[in-house]
């Protein structure tokens, strides 16, 4: 138990030999700390003897406090209660306007029952509590999430649940969050609120490198995989002892999918193929036992393209990209020299697999949505928040109309896409995430949102000053979304596709007689 502490005592404490402050009701002792506080020894000492919180939270984030507890002498009298850490605030619901969507603040909302709130809980504690410290430490220093990260993650059926409903998630070795949710009763909403929380760390290389790249591959096995993958392959990814990403992208082919160049052609005895190529920006690549990948089987085009099921071997070679990702990500770029891959490693049809990719396209677009909505909701509190406590001019920021019209914005596009991604998903639940109109209508949500995603960074960033640019301290949440945000208007199909995308459809669909 913590000592109580008066002011009187803390006062006592006043010189630079033997200096206490008082930040958030606790005092902590930074007579050695002095000498290597990045903000400079002096500074912090001004402050001995003193109460520093309202200073203190204009220059530092919460987790700082969390960082230093072991600087800590007790607490003052009368504080009250022990202010919850950094990853307790994180993993709590939060009352900030717009910080969570409407129905988790009050509003009424058709689309989520108590199952969603109960997995939502769950899958929040597990990334806000369990799994952060490894987040940040990942991200910041460019190091691969651990196996045993995964593994726990999986124990809670999280590597199951974003891969969207199925026969998959009876796989989950202890049930859905912990029995939040019932195999049979998981929905598109069940998965969205695990892709919102997988989301709030906000270290978007180690997401994706953690769970992100194993919810785009793994889906064209499960719905198109022969019944021996689903039998043999698929339960250790489920169990998170191994994963797989999806190997698409070449040097010569991104958006342009039907030019890619990586062959596959038989050997002499028929039964094997044998694999030559390249693949650029695979995210996860690095880790991955197996590729998920497209290669030509045939003529030029859209019709010569199958999908294969490739286990690493020495024949495939990994090297990691740099990009404006935290490596963590571990997106590579991958070397196929002879590699020998036995013919019931096929997915689907030989030269089906244009349709494969593209139908696989809706589930991974929509889920980079949802994250891509989450993500500028975390970035939105953070610059709210600072809008209210920063001071400029003598006043908060939030004092000033031009800020308030930025965080009007930010609320706007949020709310908007918000409501446009939940209407999407309930019409997922209804004719699933394949048909050609809730894929053109998938496509215009992820258009929308990294249209959103752009001003609301660039919102964000303004509002945070010099902090929105600097890596780490106060800024980290805004200056991380600011610096990735693009990646995502880029990869799953670009923007301008999108948009194309969901006019052709709407052209397509567009009544004959139809006149002004
Ligand atoms: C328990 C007491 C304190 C601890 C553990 C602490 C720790 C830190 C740390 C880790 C940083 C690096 C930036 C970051 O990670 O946010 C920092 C920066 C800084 N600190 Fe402290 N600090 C303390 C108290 C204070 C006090 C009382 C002041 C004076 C108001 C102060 C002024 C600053 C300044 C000016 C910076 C640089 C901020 C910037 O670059 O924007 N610190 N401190």
């Amino acid at each position: 138990m913590a000592a109580t502490l008066t002011m009187e005592e803390v006062a006592k404490h006043s010189t630079p030999q033997d200096a206490w402050i008082v930040v958030n009701g606790d005092v902590y002792d930074v007579t050695k700390f002095a000498k290597v506080h990045p903000g400079g020894g002096g500074l912090l000492l001004e402050y001995a003897g003193k109460d520093a919180s309202e200073d203190f939270f204009g220059l530092h984030r919460l987790e700082v406090l969390d960082k230093y507890a072991r600087l800590k002498k007790g607490r003052l009298q009368g504080a009250g209660e022990t202010p919850k850490t950094s990853s307790e605030v994180l993993a709590t619901l939060s009352h900030v306007p717009f910080a969570e969507p409407s129905h988790e603040q009050g509003f009424k909302s058709p689309y989520f029952q108590e199952s969603h709130a109960a997995l939502r809980k769950v899958v929040r504690e597990f990334f806000c509590k369990e799994a952060l410290e490894e987040a940040l430490d990942c991200e910041a220093n460019n190091k691969a999430p651990t196996k045993e990260l995964r593994m726990k993650m999986a124990s809670l059926g999280i590597v199951a649940m974003v891969q969207g409903p199925g026969e998959h998630l009876k796989l989950a070795p202890n049930g859905l969050g912990g029995g939040a949710v019932k195999a049979e009763e998981f929905d598109y909403f069940h998965e969205l609120v695990v892709q919102e929380e997988r989301s709030r760390a906000m270290c978007p290389g180690f997401e994706d490198g953690l769970d992100g790249a194993v919810s785009i591959g793994l889906p064209v096995v499960l719905k198109y995989g022969a019944d021996w993958m689903k039998k043999e392959i698929v339960p250790p990814i489920i169990r998170g002892e191994q994963t797989v990403v999806l190997a698409i992208s070449e040097a010569f082919a991104g958006s342009d999918v039907a030019a890619l160049r990586t062959t596959a052609v038989f050997d002499a005895s028929g039964e094997n193929y044998i694999v030559n190529g390249t693949k650029k920006w695979i995210t996860g690549g690095m880790y991955a036992d197996w590729f998920v990948t497209a290669l030509r089987t045939g003529k030029a085009g859209a019709g010569g393209i199958s999908m294969m099921l490739i286990p690493k071997s020495d024949a495939v070679q990994t090297k990691i990209i740099k990009s404006k990702y935290s490596s963590a990500a571990g997106t590579a770029y991958i070397t196929f020299e002879d590699a020998v891959v036995p013919k019931k490693f096929l997915i689907g049809k030989e030269n089906g697999g244009f349709g494969i990719i593209m139908s696989n396209f809706n589930h991974e677009r929509w889920m980079i949505a949802v994250v891509c909505i989450a993500r500028a909701r975390m970035a939105t509190e953070e610059t709210f928040k600072w809008a209210m406590q920063r001071k400029v001019f003598g006043k908060a920021l939030v004092e000033q109309p031009v800020i308030r019209e930025k965080l009007a914005q930010m609320f706007a596009g949020l709310e908007s896409c918000t409501s446009l991604c939940y209407d999407i998903t309930y019409n997922m639940n209804i004719m699933g995430p394949q048909s050609p109109e809730i894929g053109s209508r998938i496509a215009l949500l992820k258009y929308h949102t990294t249209r959103m995603n752009h001003l609301v960074a660039d919102n964000a960033v303004q509002v945070f000053g010099g902090r929105g640019v600097s890596a780490g301290g106060m800024g980290r949440v805004v200056e991380t979304f600011s610096r990735v945000y693009k990646i995502p208007s880029v990869y799953g199909g670009s923007e301008e596709i999108m948009a194309d995308l969901a006019v052709r459809q709407a052209i397509k669909n567009y009544p004959k007689h139809a006149r002004l």
